[in-house]
């Protein structure tokens, strides 16, 4: 057996019920095959895919916190510190009640590749709770994010590992989180990004993974000889990803016409209303159905079914295995030219290569939403020298770091003889980087 099958197995025996944790070793082993079959011997003496798909550490514990009723609620939190070879642990916190340990330790394992491509020094991780917020008041996401720092405390830091928002996850809870955090701590120091502007955090953050989806849509077309403007777009997904993502979409030319929650989606042939949008969603936290007050001619309907909108590029912002091969062959059969993931995972590997086998460009998430923590390690380098940048400052580096990112996994894919491959490129563009580092640090 391979080096590779070896360590796909191994995983899948060793850590069983964690789906999408398979899925996603599986979907950068199987990529690397080429640059491990290269130095074998070395990788497996040294042991290299074990430790690679081995997170440094998992923390799990109890948040006890009390409801509006009085009733005692208890939730899991998860913290899940993948890889710091290249830099500090950094990735985001996930509130959802699906959460569990096999979806923090996918999206920990994926920061890991994510971060190394952005070029910044930040190593990988990723945590959370089982915590929904839906449907709780203000005082009880306050009760709970309060609870979850109370223990997550003593492993995170400026220097040591720094989490930042993820579905659930946004400006309201990370003002909590850190207020605690100062609370106990007694430091003032950049231990989370996506702060508010009043506290420490970066201007271009809060739009950073939407913009930088599509500054990389926008190279990756150009590339292959295709102008972004003037395309019409599907988007799913109606939070922070996805809104960010519609504006910079129009700003660039392009036409979004869709948008999707967990209870069903919007298609607006003139193209989904902005403003609308983020009061749906940013202010009165509601839910999509609303969106027809706003506009009567669009439409709404309930449950999945958004990928059988005709429309020139795709763009899942929502959530890991959203796009299945069913989705995959009506976007071919609507003759869709490009899928960008601005969610983490959102395709599925059958989806992935059916796309990649009809001449669909495809970049991966890794890649294509590695603007958010690019400009969280922005953040980072901010606090550090107590400074804030303008706007236009920190766009402008987000969009050369898109650009960079691009022609790194295009040439990696390239030289490995494996041309317009993005999903090859990105994996092993992002994991030189990684083992040289490991290599150099010795056997830890
Ligand atoms: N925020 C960031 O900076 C980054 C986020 N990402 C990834 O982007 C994706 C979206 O994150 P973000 O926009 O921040 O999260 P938000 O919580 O702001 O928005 C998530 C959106 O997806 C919908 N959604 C969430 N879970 C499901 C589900 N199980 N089924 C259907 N719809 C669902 C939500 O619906 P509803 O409104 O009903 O809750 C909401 O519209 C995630 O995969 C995340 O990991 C990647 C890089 C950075
Ligand atoms: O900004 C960050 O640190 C993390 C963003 C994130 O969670 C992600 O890239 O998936």
């Amino acid at each position: 057996m391979s080096y590779v099958d070896e360590v796909i197995a191994q995983v899948v025996e060793k850590n069983p019920v964690q789906p999408e944790f398979h899925q996603a070793v599986k979907e950068v082993l199987e990529s690397l095959r080429v640059v491990v079959e290269a130095n074998e011997e070395e990788f497996r003496k040294n042991a290299l895919l074990e430790r690679l798909t081995n997170p440094e550490r998992q923390i799990m514990f109890r948040v006890p916190w009390v409801d509006d009723k009085g009733q005692v609620q208890v939730n899991t939190g998860f913290r899940v510190q993948f890889n710091s070879a290249i830099g500090p642990y950094k990735g985001g916190l996930r509130f959802h009640p699906s959460v569990n340990l096999g979806i923090i330790k996918f999206l920990g394992f994926e920061q890991v590749f994510k971060n190394s491509l952005t070029g910044l020094p930040i190593g990988g991780g990723k945590g959370g709770s089982d915590f929904d917020p839906k449907g709780k008041s203000d005082r009880e996401i306050m009760a709970f994010c309060q609870s979850f720092m109370t223990e997550l405390y003593r492993h995170i830091g400026a220097d040591t590992d720094v989490p930042a928002g993820d579905i659930g996850v946004g400006g309201r809870e990370i003002g909590y989180l850190y207020g605690q955090y100062k609370r106990i701590r007694g430091v003032y120091e950049g231990v989370l990004t996506g702060k508010g502007l009043t506290y420490g955090g970066s201007l271009a953050r809060k739009e950073a993974t939407g913009y930088g989806l599509l500054y990389m849509t926008r190279e990756m077309l150009k590339e292959n000889g295709i102008e972004l403007a003037g395309k019409t777009a599907i988007v799913s997904g109606a939070g922070n990803v996805a809104i960010y993502a519609i504006e910079k979409a129009y700003q660039l030319g392009a036409k979004p016409v869709t948008a999707t929650d967990s209870t069903g989606w919007i298609y607006d042939p003139e193209g989904v209303d902005l403003e609308a949008l983020k009061e749906i969603k940013e202010v009165k936290r509601a839910r999509l159905s609303e969106y027809t007050k706003y506009r009567p001619n669009a439409e709404y309907h309930e449950g999945k079914g958004v990928w059988s909108v005709k429309a020139d590029i795709a763009l899942p912002c929502a959530t890991q295995n959203e796009l299945q091969l069913e989705d995959a062959k009506a976007l071919v059969a609507n003759g869709v030219i490009a899928v960008c993931e601005g969610a983490n995972m959102p395709t599925t590997l059958e989806a992935t290569q059916y796309l990649q086998e009809n001449g669909v460009l495809f970049v991966p998430g890794k890649a294509a939403n590695a603007g958010g923590v690019a400009t969280s390690a922005l953040e980072m380098s901010q606090n550090s020298e107590r400074l804030s940048w303008t706007f236009e400052e920190v766009d402008a580096k987000l969009q050369q770091i898109m650009i960079n990112i691009f022609h790194n996994l295009d040439d990696a894919a390239k030289k490995y003889g494996k041309a317009g491959n993005y999903v090859v490129g990105a994996n092993i563009a992002g994991f030189e980087k990684v083992v040289d580092a490991m290599n150099a640090q010795g056997i830890v």
